[in-house]
């Protein structure tokens, strides 16, 4: 596959025959069928992606560094290079899946912007972070360790600058049992909506199970003043997934 040819976008049919349980993992087969999967499963993905050029636009500071970590196939990585105006950034996007960061050079190869990106097959969690502007989590922390979450933030609210931010979107759980069953609910129609059948639903969510890891919106919120930001808000909400914007108070 030439770097400029653009990659096989496959339909996600991965879950749709009856099959033994096993963990969700990002490998050669989920990364083949991504941008249709995230999309169809993940309510509001087609909105935060635009706005975290918006927001990178307004946080962005000149000879900085600017992170996407967990960059998948860098959907959220070219939304940061298309809002960055200064020519002396640098834009970095890390995943610790091989399949996902070969497939991701192609799509930044072909994305028509002078602005290098870097890409590195790295672990977030050691990963070097330094005079960092903006840093974007998108439906990432969601996959670390849960004793892991306060170390990232923690360097990653050290490595910011004074007036940078954190872009961070997960989805979340609810201490309400009620709110908790209506915003799964609302979400497996979307789903529905979106062509997954029961079946798929239902063995996607038990691979996800002890993978993927919600928090609720305070646990996040208070996670991120204890990391070292200063302000944290919530810009996006749909059903249980959100958008928050965690910031640095300026100098
Ligand atoms: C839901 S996807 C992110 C989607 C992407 N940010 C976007 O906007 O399209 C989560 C990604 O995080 C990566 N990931 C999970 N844990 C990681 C870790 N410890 N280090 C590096 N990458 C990790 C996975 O390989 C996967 O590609
Ligand atoms: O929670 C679910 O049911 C999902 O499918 C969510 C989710 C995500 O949030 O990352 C899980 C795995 C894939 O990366 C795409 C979507």
């Amino acid at each position: 596959m030439s770097k400029t040819t653009p990659p096989m976008q496959e339909t996600d049919r991965l879950f749709a025959q009856a099959q033994p349980r096993s963990d969700f993992r990002f490998d050669a087969s989920v990364a083949r069928v991504f941008p249709d999967m995230i999309r169809r499963s993940v309510p509001g993905y087609t909105t935060i992606i635009p706005m975290i050029e918006v927001i990178t636009d307004q946080y962005v500071q000149p000879g900085s560094h600017c992170y996407d970590l967990g960059c998948s196939l860098g959907a959220s990585t070219l939304a940061m290079r298309h809002g960055i105006r200064h020519d002396d950034c640098q834009l970095i996007g890390v995943d610790n899946s091989a399949a996902m960061i070969e497939r991701c050079e192609h799509y930044v190869a072909l994305d028509d912007h002078p602005l290098p990106v870097t890409l590195k097959c790295e672990d977030i969690l050691t990963t070097e972070l330094t005079n960092a502007s903006v840093t974007t989590l998108n439906f990432t922390l969601q996959f670390v360790a849960p004793d892991q979450r306060l170390p990232l933030l923690t360097r990653i609210a050290d490595a910011t600058r004074p007036g940078g931010a954190l872009i961070l979107s997960e989805k979340i759980r609810f201490d309400c049992q009620e709110e908790q069953d209506c915003q799964t609910r609302l979400h497996h129609e979307f789903k529905r909506a979106n062509g997954y059948s029961d079946l798929e639903i239902s063995q996607k969510r038990s691979a996800l199970e002890q993978v993927l890891i919600p928090e609720t919106l305070e646990e996040h919120r208070q996670r991120l003043l204890a990391a070292g930001f200063d302000q944290v808000m919530l810009w996006y909400q749909c059903f249980n997934f959100v958008s928050m914007l965690a910031i640095k108070s300026p100098e």
